[in-house]
């Protein structure tokens, strides 16, 4: 997979040199290419932003300086364009899952009060383009935003993960756990100042187990997303039972 991402901070991707995807990158699973956006600016301020039409508080990306760099960076070539936004779509798991299958992303970083609407517009006539947020919350551009989806993309290609771990084990992947939260983990040692690890762990009976995990599981999504297990219904649970 290739990744274009275009910033006015590109150094703010320091992060992907290291980790998982630093290793898929040194690997060649993933080509990710960093652009400095004033690149494209040719006034001697480098300037990538304006006033925003209509008044308001803020600056707006100018969409010149985005349309000559995104032209310069595909060329007749087609990638899934994404776009962070507050006002996006909400990036999900499935979403995740949906783009990591991409041969190809451009992720466009904005800043201030974000992009000229018409640069979405433009390329959405000849691209796949996703205004998509991370939550319900307000960053102060694109980047953050940008480095969440793609560790959260990053990790679903083959071979990231490595054989100890498996994405379709994921709070929010298909299948028996699908829309339940991770319940608690533990590991050596059996006691930890004074705190037991939980007996069905030790016993060494895989159903147990996975029923134990199950009711944590969901447990610990009645707690913190409620939400979440209004989604489930009965058969869906009674289905997930008989999976494990
Ligand atoms: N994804 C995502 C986001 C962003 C986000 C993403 C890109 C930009 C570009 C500029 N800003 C600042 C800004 C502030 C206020 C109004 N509009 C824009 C961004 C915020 N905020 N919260 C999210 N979940």
């Amino acid at each position: 997979m290739r990744l274009d991402i275009v910033s006015i901070f590109p150094e703010y991707f320091a992060p992907l040199d290291v980790s998982l995807i630093g290793k898929a990158r040194e690997r060649g699973t993933l080509d990710v290419r960093l652009h400095q956006l004033r690149d494209w600016a040719h006034d001697v301020h480098k300037t990538v932003d304006d006033t925003p039409y209509g008044g308001g508080p803020g600056m707006v990306m100018k969409p010149e300086v985005w349309g000559e760099a995104i032209d310069s960076i595909i060329g007749d070539g087609a990638p899934r364009m994404v776009v962070p936004t507050p006002s996006g779509r909400p990036f999900t798991q499935e979403l995740a899952q949906e783009l990591a299958h991409e041969p190809w992303l451009l992720f466009c970083c904005g800043r201030y009060e974000g992009i000229d609407s018409r640069v979405m517009a433009e390329y959405g006539t000849r691209l796949r383009v996703d205004e998509v947020s991370i939550g319900d919350y307000v960053l102060a551009g694109g980047e953050a935003a940008v480095l969440v989806m793609v560790e959260a993309i990053g990790r679903l290609l083959p071979g990231v993960l490595g054989n100890a771990h498996s994405a379709v084990d994921d709070s929010f992947a298909p299948g028996a756990m699908q829309n339940l939260l991770e319940g608690p983990v533990f590991t050596k040692p059996p006691v930890w100042r004074g705190r037991e690890v939980p007996d069905v762990l030790l016993s060494g009976h895989h159903g147990k187990v996975a029923r134990w995990r199950r009711d944590e599981a969901l447990r610990r999504t009645m707690r913190n997303r409620p939400d979440l297990v209004e989604a489930l219904d009965a058969s869906a649970l009674d289905k997930r039972d008989k999976e494990l």
